[in-house]
């Protein structure tokens, strides 16, 4: 076997692992940066995803496996090889296109070339163990918060929450769908092509992609890279979750209408918004942060987009920023937990404290409040999270309806989607339809009709 380099994609895993362990960077952060400094073949690149994305996903599993086998706690490791333990444990577990040898004499290896020659012994020992152990039975533990948080690498706080709210199996259908590969989704720009034109154009890039089920302006990327493909420099088509996609037809934007956009950054929603007005009308993209402003006004140049204007500006403030009852439309989507997309995010599930969903719910139903004085009589207010947490979903609108009683959900939205939903109320499980998790609610305010 070659001798490991720093070129070598598990020496680049590795580095990529210490950031996200050890300096607290998002892991898909810290990959885009990697792949950007230095491109790579495809087959590496996919190799470097997988060993990241999976060693974060199954860390408590991979930490739990450790501690049965090492003598002194994990804790006390040495950084380095606490990254190659936990990484070259995923490969000989959860991995099976590693062979076992490989997995060991690699991770020994790569001790050597990231200055740990002298631990290459105990390394090779502990995996070893790990190798002929095996995966603990996890499924057989009686404590059903326990045994699914092992068995599915999740904290034990979460599990024992959505255990709460959706009983056990729900929550063990949420956690292994967490835990499985993210395709990646994309949206076509209605405005310069369509689905089937955008899907055969895609495939002589190299790029095979299937039609999503809920989102009728999806293509699920099956092969290929589609970030490569020309077409997207020329805004034939956006990255979206079909989840994410569903609230824009919530909201149901037409041409002519005003619409805002109170927490748009970086502006896939209010790109989508855009394109099913036709680009006739206004979409105000409203962000607390200034250098998100960019973000939305570049994608709206990509897309070739003229009716989103920016602003930056505090939602909560909104009704001293923008007139009163002037929207056709208001969208608050707004900031959460992110718990529904583990898939792709999977960091998030180790760095929420569980105390933040408490100031978030405060947060959002505050944006709400002030979003809501925007919209015209008769309008409709949608507000989404991708989260799937009650305390952020479903509790902010029964606050918000508590307090405000001139709006009431609209009971129509189940058209609008094409899914059933509660009263205007539609929570979506990552494990549905293989999207995001997700929380679509809409409202509409009584008086005119629009
Ligand atoms: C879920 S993201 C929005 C995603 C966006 N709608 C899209 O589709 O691309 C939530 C956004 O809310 C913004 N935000 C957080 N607090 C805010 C506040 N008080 N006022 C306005 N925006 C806020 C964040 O900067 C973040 O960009």
């Amino acid at each position: 076997m070659a001798k490991t380099t720093d070129k070598q994609p598990r020496m680049r895993a590795a580095k990529i692992l210490d950031r996200v362990f050890f300096e607290r960077a998002y892991s898909h952060m810290a990959l885009n940066e990697a792949f950007r400094k230095h491109p790579l073949e495809e087959v590496d690149a996919r190799f470097i995803t997988e060993v990241v994305y999976g060693t974060i996903k199954r860390l408590n599993t991979i930490d739990d496996v450790l501690g049965r086998v090492m003598k002194n706690p994990l804790r006390k490791t040495d950084r380095r090889v606490k990254t190659i333990l936990r990484m070259s444990v995923y490969q000989l577990l959860f991995m099976d296109r590693v062979p076992e040898r490989a997995a060991i004499h690699e991770g020994v290896e790569l001790a050597k070339a990231w200055g740990r020659g002298g631990l290459k012994g105990f390394v090779n020992g502990v995996l070893r163990n790990v190798a002929r152990q095996g995966l603990p039975d996890y499924p057989s533990i009686t404590d059903p918060v326990k045994s699914i948080a092992l068995s599915t690498s999740h904290p034990e706080w979460l599990v024992r929450k959505w255990v709460h709210a959706y009983g056990e199996t729900e929550t063990l259908a949420m956690c292994e769908a967490n835990v499985k590969r993210a395709y990646t989704t994309l949206r076509v720009n209605r405005l310069q092509t369509d689905r089937s034109a955008l899907q055969a154009n895609l495939e002589t890039d190299g790029v095979k992609t299937t039609p999503g089920t809920l989102a009728s302006d999806s293509l699920i990327v099956t092969e290929g890279q589609a970030m490569h493909s020309e077409r997207f420099e020329k805004g034939a088509f956006s990255f979206q979750d079909e989840s994410s996609m569903l609230v824009t037809y919530a909201l149901d934007p037409q041409p002519r209408m005003h619409v805002l956009d109170a927490c748009a950054a970086p502006g896939g929603k209010a790109a989508h918004i855009a394109e099913r007005m036709e680009d006739d009308g206004e979409v105000l993209a409203n962000d607390i942060h200034a250098h998100k402003e960019a973000l939305i006004a570049e994608q709206a140049e990509r897309l070739g987009l003229e009716s989103i204007t920016t602003q930056t500006g505090d939602a909560v403030e909104l009704a001293a920023n923008v007139e009163a009852e002037a929207y056709d439309r208001v969208l608050v989507d707004a900031p959460c937990s992110g718990l529904g997309v583990l898939r792709a995010k999977p960091d998030i599930k180790w760095q929420t404290d569980p105390k933040e969903i408490e100031t978030l719910r405060a947060l959002q139903l505050n944006i709400l409040e002030a979003a809501a004085q925007a919209l015209k009589p008769g309008g409709i207010l949608v507000y989404s999270t991708c989260t799937v947490m009650p305390e952020e979903n479903e509790d902010v609108i029964a606050a918000f309806l508590k307090n405000n009683a001139s709006f009431d959900l609209d009971d129509t939205l189940d058209e609008r989607l094409g899914l059933k939903t509660e009263r205007g109320q539609r929570l979506i499980f990552p494990q549905q339809y293989d999207s995001d998790g997700f929380f679509i609610a809409a409202m509409k305010k009584r008086g005119g009709r629009i």
